[in-house]
């Protein structure tokens, strides 16, 4: 209870995410970028858009005043003694009823394109959030107050759009508030004094409250990140297995409660102070109003304005309080609006890390030398220990290298960096006696071929997941079919109900899941679809059993032939295809040589090798 106390008071005093007044309106400054990613959205619908806007706006003025003009007339045929000549009246209650009609059409139509329009944005910025996400680094993905960034940003992309109808409809609310204040001012300026005395304190109580929601909402971000996750892993495919036979359900659904449970009072609190705040000042609004109708009755009484005018006088007011009340309440929604904008802009504007020179080498094809590793050193960002340090070493071109070590000795990430997905801390990495940064990214990244450990199973079709290895390839079906057949994925999408078509995976209708073996024969084929000069493999075949290891094996000197190639395995049979062994032990160089080398060295490879060798016996 002390503990969520504790957190409860953290999670709304944060001083990062208080914000003030001023910067709600500071925000305000993020809008017309907004507006012109509306703009190039759809041209034509945001003109459509603003022009039924801008008609509808003056419709409210046009049928009070149509309707005092009915009331007078009605009033005037009244006191008539002899025939009545009623044509007038009927022109007039046909031009409101058009008027009516008109005003409901170009509701339908504004609700229409703000509709077509937002799923236009909200897809669009989906879009811009994927391929910007896909520039960053992938240190950055490692980071959680990066995840809490684009957690905010993705939730802009859908919830945003309700901004572009709430600021169109502002627009809108102020021209029509124009055009009834003509009439209202030309009776008696004060009322619009009365006015704004009445709204006034509403919408400061509103902007108050809507500060004090963003913070809470900008606060929980992490939170709500383990409440999504949590939600996720407490009911999904790929965890119910052993959420069963760990028995976790309560536990999930505990660890659940209790933080959801925390987000709710925090936020109950709040919806309730701003229910009871919001009547208050809103009765004081509704206290002017009525002051201000009486005063338009006495003069009505007196005489001094005809029935009509009072019904257009009170009418006009009455719509003007609502409107105007409208827009206060609005503005703060906007304002409050502009300030999660931020979010998505500030995501947009992240730079990642690892850049291509200004004037980049192409990689040498073929590479001469190949890559030599300078006293190599990298921490990863979240880390004070060193991964991998005092790394020296030359990889041949057209060698194959094995990297052996223990768990977590430093083999992925070495292969990372020579991939260049992160960036040497200390040291540096060179391609023919050039440094790697001055290559140019994309080339390299088209040049390198990696199967990583932990692939991914897209939960796309048999096909669509093998092409993923030169996805510009995606429609060349032959030589999909001649990478799946290299490395015996082939067998496997043959005995699916739509073969190479069919959706593996359960997370979609009629998705077909695979074993990891099986999985594993998929995924090496992404390595025979790319033309690459390096290929990289690590723990290949892991999940392969012994025939389908030795199979792979004797179609792997085809794949590696003639490129250079590193392999990581913890299977001795893997390794033994390699010229040179490299081993090494807490991320540093233990051992180089060849497989007979090293076992004549005597050293750790050795007590390994003997070791696993002991086991098969
Ligand atoms: N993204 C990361 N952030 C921080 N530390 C990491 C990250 N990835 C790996 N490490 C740490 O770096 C060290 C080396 O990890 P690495 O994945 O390179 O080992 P490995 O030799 O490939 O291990 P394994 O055989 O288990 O795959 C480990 O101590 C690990 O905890």
């Amino acid at each position: 209870m002390k503990e969520a106390k504790k957190g409860t008071r953290s999670a709304i005093q944060n001083p990062n995410d208080k914000k003030s007044f001023k910067e709600q309106v500071g925000a305000l400054k993020n809008l017309p970028k907004f507006f012109r990613l509306i703009w190039h959205t759809s041209k034509s619908m945001t003109i459509g858009n603003m022009l039924l806007r801008l008609v509808k706006s003056a419709i409210p003025l046009a049928m009070l005043y149509v309707g005092k003009l009915i009331i007078d007339e009605v009033i005037r045929q009244y006191g008539l003694n002899g025939e009545r000549e009623l044509t007038y009246l009927w022109e007039l209650v046909a031009l409101e009823l058009g008027l009516a009609v008109l005003s409901d059409l170009i509701n339908r139509g504004i609700t229409l394109l703000d509709s077509l329009l937002g799923d236009l944005f909200s897809n669009k910025t989906s879009v811009t959030l994927i391929e910007h996400a896909a520039t960053l680094d992938l240190a950055q993905f490692e980071d959680a107050t990066f995840y809490d960034k684009l957690e905010r940003a993705r939730r802009q992309t859908v919830t945003r759009v309700v901004l572009m109808s709430q600021v169109l409809s502002q627009v809108q609310d102020m021209v029509t508030i124009a055009f009834l204040a003509v009439g209202l001012i030309a009776f008696n300026p004060w009322l619009i004094v009365i006015l704004l005395i009445a709204v006034i304190p509403s919408f400061l109580g509103e902007s108050h409250f809507n500060e004090r929601t963003y913070s809470l909402s900008r606060s929980w971000t992490p939170e709500r990140r383990e409440l999504d996750y949590l939600r996720y892993i407490g009911a999904s495919d790929e965890t119910a297995k052993e959420i069963k036979t760990f028995n976790l359900s309560g536990f999930l659904a505990d660890r659940f409660r209790a933080l959801s449970d925390r987000y709710y009072n925090l936020n109950k609190n709040l919806i309730v102070r701003r229910a009871v705040w919001g009547s208050i000042l809103s009765g004081i609004g509704t206290l002017a109003y009525y002051g201000a109708y009486v005063f338009i009755l006495f003069r009505a009484v007196s005489g001094a304005i005809s029935i009509g005018d009072l019904t257009f006088l009170a009418g006009s007011f009455n719509n003007m309080r609502g409107l105007l009340q409208g827009i206060m309440t609005r503005f703060s929604q906007i304002a409050e609006s502009a300030l999660y904008l931020q979010d998505l802009f500030d995501f947009l504007e992240l730079k990642p890390n690892i850049t291509p020179p200004v004037n980049p080498h192409l990689i040498p094809r073929p590479i001469q030398k190949g890559f030599t590793f300078e006293n190599v050193g990298f921490k990863y960002h979240n880390s004070e220990r060193w991964a991998v340090r005092h790394l020296s070493f030359h990889l041949q071109a057209g060698e194959k290298l094995a990297l052996v070590g223990e768990n977590g000795a430093g083999k992925t990430t070495l292969v990372k960096l020579l991939a260049r997905l992160y960036e040497p801390t200390e040291g540096r990495i060179l391609l023919d006696g050039k440094d790697l940064r001055d290559y140019d990214l994309n080339d390299l990244r088209h040049q390198v071929g990696i199967i990583f450990q932990d692939f991914v199973r897209f939960q796309m079709s048999a096909s669509d997941n093998i092409a993923i290895g030169q996805i510009s390839n995606i429609l060349d079906k032959d030589r999909i079919q001649t990478s799946a057949h290299k490395s015996l994925a082939d067998q496997v999408i043959q005995k699916l109900p739509d073969k190479y078509e069919q959706v593996l995976g359960k997370r979609f209708n009629k998705g077909v899941e695979l074993s990891g073996g099986e999985w594993q024969k998929v995924a090496l084929a992404r390595a025979y679809m790319r033309d690459a000069q390096l290929l990289i493999l690590d723990e290949p075949t892991s999940a392969l059993d012994a025939r389908a290891e030795h199979e792979v094996f004797l179609r792997f000197s085809e794949l590696i032939a003639g490129k250079t190639a590193v392999l990581i395995s913890h299977r001795f049979s893997t390794v033994r295809m390699a010229d040179r062994i490299l081993f090494l032990e807490n991320g540093q160089l233990k051992e180089l040589g060849s497989h007979e080398e090293l076992l004549a060295q005597n050293g750790k490879y050795a007590e390994l090798f003997t070791l696993q060798a002991k086991g098969y016996l």
